[in-house]
């Protein structure tokens, strides 16, 4: 089993959600509950809160993430901000390729290679989102889109660059709509994402990559999930806005 030697890795995307005082309040909260946990916590917060989440984290076992970056190291890009400016703060982790960015924001697979190249150059973490729609899963092409997405993404990446990557499979239609993949339909994919990698970079590296599912997780069904060979961990919307809940999960990925 090579399970049990990759590192499970169970984040959180806040998503557009928490003002400054409620995520200080729920990071406060959050801190004692997953003190002792036996695996990477880490939590994506809007750019508005990582200021206070660096700090309310400083010293803990809490990683802090960005939900997005850009591409290009600084310009006249109005709104965005570049991976430098996150390296800077101290944040870790940035979440790219999301599939909320992708529906609303006119992301691509082109431009989320860009921004894991800017991401990795800039010394962060990335947790590269894939999923496929609902209307595609049901054309029975789940395996080629989500592999067409992880091979797009990686374009220039190197095998030791990988060991900065978090591949989240995240199926659209489960997101946000209480809909979890079966644990074994989570099983499948997050496997398929594994056998690309390794015919990328070699079976080393695909038994190294951590590859979490994505996608309605809650405290309730995360054990399933999270027992299986092929998901190392969990990339946690709706339930990483309750302590209790995230922290529940963060339990039951512990080794
Ligand atoms: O999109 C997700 C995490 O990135 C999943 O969101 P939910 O857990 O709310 O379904």
């Amino acid at each position: 089993m090579n399970k049990a030697l990759r590192k499970a890795v169970i984040a959180g995307n806040w998503k557009m959600n928490k003002t400054r005082p409620e995520a200080k309040a729920l990071i406060e909260e959050l801190k004692p509950l997953v003190a002792d946990a036996g695996c990477d916590v880490v939590i994506c917060v809007p750019y508005t809160n990582l200021e206070t989440a660096l700090e309310l984290t400083k010293g803990t076992n809490i990683g802090v993430g960005a939900e997005n970056c850009h591409w290009a190291k600084s310009g006249a890009f109005t709104g965005e901000i570049s991976a430098d400016m996150l390296a800077e703060m101290g944040v870790q982790y940035v979440v790219i390729g999301h599939s909320e960015r992708r529906q609303y924001f006119g992301e691509t697979d082109v431009t989320v290679n860009k921004r894991v190249r800017a991401a990795l150059d800039a010394g962060l973490t990335v947790i590269l989102c894939v999923g496929e729609l609902l209307e595609q899963r049901e054309q029975g092409v789940t395996e080629e889109i989500v592999g067409m997405q992880t091979k797009i993404a990686l374009q220039g990446v190197s095998e030791k660059e990988l060991k900065k990557i978090i591949i989240a499979y995240e199926p659209v239609w489960a997101i946000g709509t209480g809909k979890t993949a079966t644990a074994d339909q989570a099983d499948e994919v997050n496997g398929c994402i594994r056998g690309v990698i390794a015919k990328l970079y070699g079976k080393a590296a695909a038994d190294a990559v951590t590859v979490q599912y994505g996608g309605s997780m809650n405290a309730g069904n995360a054990e399933e999930l999270l027992n299986k060979e092929h998901v190392d961990g969990g990339l946690i919307g709706g339930a990483s806005l309750k302590a209790p809940d995230f922290a529940a999960i963060v339990k039951a990925a512990s080794r």
